[in-house]
């Protein structure tokens, strides 16, 4: 965050509220709303899915107050490897979602959605490697949708398909170190990375603490910028992967910002930053869409087409303006 934070009056004045239809369901959104700001350090953006409660979303807020109007540490890459990422379709629709992510290596598939079962992650991981061939690396994430024991019987069964890591099968972190201690007891050869536990948790350095993960995935706008997710980073020391948060365009280029200055030797692998490839529009004309399996490093310029064309309704709008006010508010109260 700013050390002292702008006018709320500018912050409202240079915002606009889009709304843009994905082109997969993609954990129950298919319409992604977002506020974006033209701000004088460039354009940021705050997306906190509508479900999320002020006290949560604030964090969210500080990391688009900082983006778009405090100097950002300086980058080290001009370009970030991303992975395919791959939502929880049937194994038909798998190559379609491919095909969106060209040159890259590595996929994440979603796994543990509620109304599925084991078998169609099996199929669905099955058809990615396939499709991948033996030299790509596939990941899994739970999203915390798995008990202990459905996540060992889960990480065993999925286990042929050499899975590079398991992204937070559980909720807890006591249950994330004793499926990781259950699965190396049993030979398994599989990492467990932490999402919800860092992103969601009040102390997003326990699950470090505890020993319970082999690596972290990092957020800039829930960890509340690309400052204090680099903090975050340091204190917990273990490799990271920066994922978003099927953000447009502006948002991923804070996660963007953030993976290209992390400090060398500790990014651990293509990062969840190529989610533009599952919007249907954007708001710049230089949408972040995976090229090659990279995206550049820079803050892609507001199209007033774009911006117009997403325009969200002025309910939404409203809604929007009322929930940067409250936020707003969290934060000012905070620093107080
Ligand atoms: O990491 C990726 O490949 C893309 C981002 C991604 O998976 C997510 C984006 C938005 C919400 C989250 O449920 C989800 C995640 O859990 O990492
Ligand atoms: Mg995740």
């Amino acid at each position: 965050m700013p050390s002292s934070l702008p006018p709320l009056a500018e912050v409202l004045d240079s915002m606009r509220v889009v709304a843009i239809p994905t082109r997969t369901r993609f954990r129950g959104v298919t319409v992604r709303e977002a506020a974006i700001f033209d701000a004088p350090a460039g354009p940021s953006e705050f997306s906190p899915f509508t479900e999320y409660d002020d006290a949560e979303a604030a964090s969210w807020l500080a990391a688009a107050l900082d983006y778009g109007w405090t100097a950002q540490p300086a980058p080290r890459l001009d370009r970030v490897e991303v992975n395919a990422t791959v939502p929880a379709v049937a194994p038909d629709e798998v190559a379609r979602i491919l095909d969106r992510f060209p040159g890259c290596r590595t996929a994440k598939v979603k796994v543990a959605e509620r109304g599925q079962v084991l078998a169609d992650d099996v199929a669905r991981v099955r058809r990615v490697r396939e499709l991948m061939g033996p030299d790509a690396r596939v990941r899994v994430d739970a999203n915390t949708g798995w008990s202990v024991a459905e996540a060992v019987t889960a990480l065993t069964a999925l286990a042929e398909f050499e899975l590079e890591y398991a992204e937070q099968p559980c909720v807890s972190v006591p249950e994330l170190a004793d499926v990781r201690d259950r699965l190396r007891a049993a030979g398994a050869q599989v990492r467990i990375a932490a999402d919800e536990s860092v992103r969601k948790a009040s102390d997003p350095l326990a699950v470090a603490r505890a020993g319970a993960a082999d690596l972290l995935i990092i957020k800039a706008q829930p960890l509340g910028g690309v400052a204090r997710a680099l903090g975050i980073v340091r204190e917990a020391n273990l490799p990271v992967v920066v994922s978003s948060a099927l953000d447009t365009s502006v948002g991923i280029s804070m996660g963007a910002h953030l993976a290209a200055a992390l400090p060398e030797g500790m990014l651990a692998g293509a990062c969840g930053l190529g989610t533009v490839a599952l919007l249907a529009d954007d708001v710049t004309d230089t949408p972040l869409v995976p090229v090659e399996g990279v995206i550049p490093v820079g803050r892609p310029a507001l199209s007033e087409a774009s911006l117009t064309r997403t325009a969200a309704s002025p309910e939404r709008t409203a809604w929007w303006v009322e929930r940067v006010t409250r936020c707003y508010a969290l934060l000012a109260a905070e620093a107080a």
